[in-house]
């Protein structure tokens, strides 16, 4: 049986193809009428169903309830049954389960975000998938850090073998930053950042915004790697177990990581030992396809 993860993020739209937890096939950067015409594409040529398609949107309802998901209705001409009429999935194989995320789909985790209704749904997929990403492995307190429009950053703690999220941060993301120094001044232009991790003390306009961008980016990540190494520390006693796993996703994700690795060696005290990032692009397809499947398991039992 297959499955369709779609994640309407405010830059871009990406979708995956999963049989179970096996990704099939990912894409990127898609126009609505992209995935529409990948669906046509998974509906008739493969020789297995299309179960259900779970989607993850931080834009405005509208956009995707409406349009996108009777376009698939009319157009593609899919027997759709969607989560808001009942939380069940489909069970028919010619119809279509439909879950759009929100804040009344069961997770395999417990959400104490105080406003689970305006969470963003990316980010509560993007855990999921983080704590779900190998199956075997403990599960150890994770800081998920989507590098996207926006850059998020959000804690799931572990405990009892249960994953607890515990919320986060939402900070402008990499391009913003940018657009923003230029757009609120009268004399600083656009610019973009340095392909490295440029010198705090810069010494030209450029230098200068490329120093509070991607430096002021880096000590920004530091003091949350920070905050959440020692919020772990003092609960946990076991200092041996306790180290924070750090999984990173977003358009941004590796050239983050880059100067994360430069900013470590030259400006943090080098017996800090950090963890290794694990860079993860699919992250919110796959906290989004153990969401679906969790809601499925639920049922059979
Ligand atoms: N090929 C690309 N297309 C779009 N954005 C890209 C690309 N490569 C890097 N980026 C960066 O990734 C960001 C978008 O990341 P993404 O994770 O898709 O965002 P969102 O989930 O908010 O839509 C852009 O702001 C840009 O800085
Ligand atoms: C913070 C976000 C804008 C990030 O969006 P993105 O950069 O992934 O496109 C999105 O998750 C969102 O709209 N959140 C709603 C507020 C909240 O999470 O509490
Ligand atoms: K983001």
């Amino acid at each position: 049986m297959l499955l369709l993860a779609v994640d309407f993020g405010n830059t871009t739209l990406k979708a995956a193809l999963f049989e179970n937890e096996k990704l099939l096939e990912v894409r990127y950067s898609l126009s609505i009428i992209d995935l529409e015409d990948w669906i046509n594409q998974i509906k008739n040529n493969f020789s297995k169903n299309l179960e259900g398609i779970i989607i993850s949107s931080v834009r405005k309802n509208e956009e995707i309830e409406h349009s996108f998901i009777e376009n698939l209705k009319k157009k593609i001409k899919l027997i759709i049954k969607l989560n808001s009429d009942s939380k069940k999935i489909a069970t028919d194989s010619k119809v279509i389960s439909v879950v759009v995320l929100d804040e009344n789909t069961p997770l395999p985790i417990q959400n104490n975000y105080k406003t689970p209704k305006t969470l963003g749904k990316d980010r509560l997929a993007a855990v999921i998938g983080a704590y779900f990403l190998e199956k075997e492995t403990t599960k150890q307190p994770t800081l998920v850090i989507d590098a996207g429009t926006c850059i998020t950053f959000d804690f799931i703690d572990t405990k009892e073998s249960k994953g607890i999220y515990e919320g986060g941060s939402i900070s402008l993301g990499l391009n913003m930053r940018f657009k923003a120094l230029n757009h609120f001044t009268a004399k600083l232009p656009l610019f973009e950042s340095n392909e490295n991790l440029p010198n705090p003390m810069g010494k030209s306009t450029q230098e200068a915004m490329q120093s509070g961008v991607q430096f002021g980016l880096m000590s920004e990540i530091k003091g949350i790697i920070d905050f959440y190494q020692n919020q772990i520390k003092s609960t946990d006693n076991k200092e041996l177990d306790s180290k924070l796993n750090i999984v990173v996703c977003g358009g941004d994700a590796l050239i983050l990581k880059k100067w994360w690795e430069e900013y470590v060696i030259n400006f943090t005290n080098t017996t800090h030992n950090y963890t290794k990032w694990i860079i993860e692009p699919n992250l919110v397809l796959i906290g989004l396809q153990r969401i679906f499947q969790f809601i499925k398991n639920n049922e059979d039992n």
